[in-house]
């Protein structure tokens, strides 16, 4: 399903699409916002289950790097091999914590205002990384294959190596499964996430990172197959690198908007009262954000992902903040035509021209709705009778119109809030619907670690739920105080009329 608002947009929120439909264009990627997350200590999301899984797990061999994602003997081997290959001494130190299993924490008084980090550019890894394998990477560049897939090639090549890359204390600290809706199967994305237009989003991303794997093996791996055996590339080790990708992959502003992975920086959590981002600084020559606010030694210290909701932080990080916590949470609205609209197809057409469809999804946020979701409004209630101004709502709904005048159609203005009222109470209805099952859903467990996974997901599934149903019970107060206002308005003016009127007649 499309999305039209760029209300959701931050420079840290990683979009990404196949080769099949990006060749020759640059993927744009860029790493995550800041909520402040609960932490469920006791909980693991380490085993992989149903159908999907066990498919590929008969096809091809487990991931064999990386590790537990709350291990920190690896992360303390990482520590040391990054301060030997020239990290300068720190201020903070890998720890497990609360929240986000492991992550960096204050060894010393930090100062708000500080510089911190100053990664060197040799520690990072970015497109122009040199290959442990130099022919492998010679193949990838005659192809000019974009970023994010060079990226992915890159990580496979660099862990299926081992200690001959340079880069293997770094990949043994990774999480051997990222948590990301990446690893959801799609029973599970349909039974947990049926409420939400996430679900949408993570079946979309994931048709995108198969197709990406299937278009690079087709035009290259199949070519070169002593370079890219399938039992090193292939859809699995895809899965993983793209998750590692998306949970920690940054844009760097400041070194032309590259995207790298930052080893040591990406230890930090998010947290969405931060406001503090990663960056190169070109006076230090290294990669440091600056510590927004004082931290004391022992204190977790944390970096904003973005500007992101908390289902996008599930969709890409595998967590939701706690509810209320995230202050640039927004619930993603469909919106559609009525099938029996004279004017279907006009209306349709006006919609294509401006890159919209039917449904429509638009952003609602705790502290209201974009305009192009009230001009998509306008467009599915008005009248044959109004169809000159059709091209000019799908415009605004569009979000492309280049004046920054409010539209207004004081005439069905009424009609076009109750139509956003009844799509609001649709959703509604389908999160408590979702919501009031979840307490009796069959899990359907055979081991204990499936348990954990599956309490897990669900977990995760009802916070989701949680948070979005609380954004549209707050539309629904707006707009039903609205229409009400509305309501009376006419009321009083209909009696002032018929007052008139009586006066008239006596
Ligand atoms: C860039 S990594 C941060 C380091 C990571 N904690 C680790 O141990 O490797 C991003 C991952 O950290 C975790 N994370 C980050 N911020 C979090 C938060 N506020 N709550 C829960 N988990 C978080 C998620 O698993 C996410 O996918």
């Amino acid at each position: 399903m499309a999305k039209s608002s760029s209300v959701l947009q931050s420079t840290l929120l990683p979009a990404f699409s196949p080769l099949h439909k990006l060749r020759n264009q640059n993927f744009t990627l860029s790493l995550p916002p800041l909520p402040v997350s609960r932490c469920r200590p006791g909980i693991y999301c380490s085993v992989s289950a149903g159908e999907t899984t066990r498919r590929s797990v008969e096809e091809a061999p487990d991931i064999s790097w990386g590790c537990e994602i709350d291990s920190v003997e690896n992360a303390t081997s990482l520590q040391k091999w990054l301060s030997d290959s020239g990290l300068p001494p720190q201020k903070m130190a890998i720890d497990r914590v609360d929240i986000g299993e492991r992550g960096l924490v204050a060894s010393q008084n930090l100062r708000k205002g500080e510089k911190l980090l100053f990664v060197p550019p040799s520690l990072v890894i970015s497109a122009d990384s040199e290959w442990t394998n130099p022919e492998a990477g010679e193949v990838m560049k005659r192809y000019d294959v974009p970023d994010w897939p060079l990226l992915a090639t890159y990580l496979i090549s660099e862990a299926s190596l081992q200690k001959s890359s340079r880069w293997f204390n770094y990949i043994s600290a990774l999480p051997r499964q990222p948590y990301s809706l990446l690893y959801w199967t799609r029973t599970e994305l349909d039974m947990y996430l049926e409420a939400s237009q996430i679900r949408e989003r993570a079946i979309e991303r994931i048709t995108n990172v198969v197709g990406t794997y299937e278009d690079l093996r087709s035009r290259i791996f199949s070519k070169h197959p002593n370079l890219f055996p399938k039992e090193v590339f292939n859809d699995e080790t895809f899965k993983w690198s793209f998750g590692i990708l998306f949970s920690r992959l940054v844009r760097l502003p400041s070194m032309d908007g590259r995207f790298a992975l930052v080893p040591w920086a990406d230890m930090l959590n998010h947290n969405c009262e931060v406001e503090t981002y990663l960056d190169y600084d070109t006076s230090s020559k290294g990669v440091v954000f600056t510590a927004d606010r004082p931290y004391q030694p022992g204190e977790q210290v944390f970096i904003s992902y973005g500007n992101k909701s908390n289902g996008e932080l599930l969709l890409s990080y595998g967590f939701v903040p706690r509810e209320g916590t995230n202050p640039s949470d927004s619930v993603e609205l469909a919106m559609s035509l009525r099938k029996n609209d004279k004017c279907y197809k006009e209306k349709l057409d006006a919609l294509k021209k401006h890159g919209l469809s039917t449904p429509q999804c638009f952003p609602v946020r705790i502290t209201g709705w974009p305009l192009e979701l009230m001009a998509y409004a306008y467009l599915v209630v008005s009248p044959p009778d109004m169809r000159n101004s059709f091209e000019e709502m799908a415009k605004a709904a569009s979000n492309k119109s280049s004046t920054t005048k409010v539209l207004k159609y004081p005439e069905i203005e009424e009609e076009a809030l109750q139509f956003i009222l009844d799509s609001c109470e649709t959703s509604i209805s389908k999160y408590s619907r979702f919501l009031k099952e979840s307490g009796s859903m069959d899990l359907d467990i055979t081991s204990p670690k499936q348990l954990n996974r599956k309490a897990f997901l669900k977990q995760l599934a009802v916070d989701l739920s949680t948070s979005e149903r609380r954004i549209l019970y707050r539309a629904q107060y707006i707009l039903r105080r609205r229409l009400r206002d509305i309501r009376s308005g006419e009321l009083k003016a209909l009696r002032l009329f018929s007052g008139i009127r009586n006066f008239f007649k006596n």
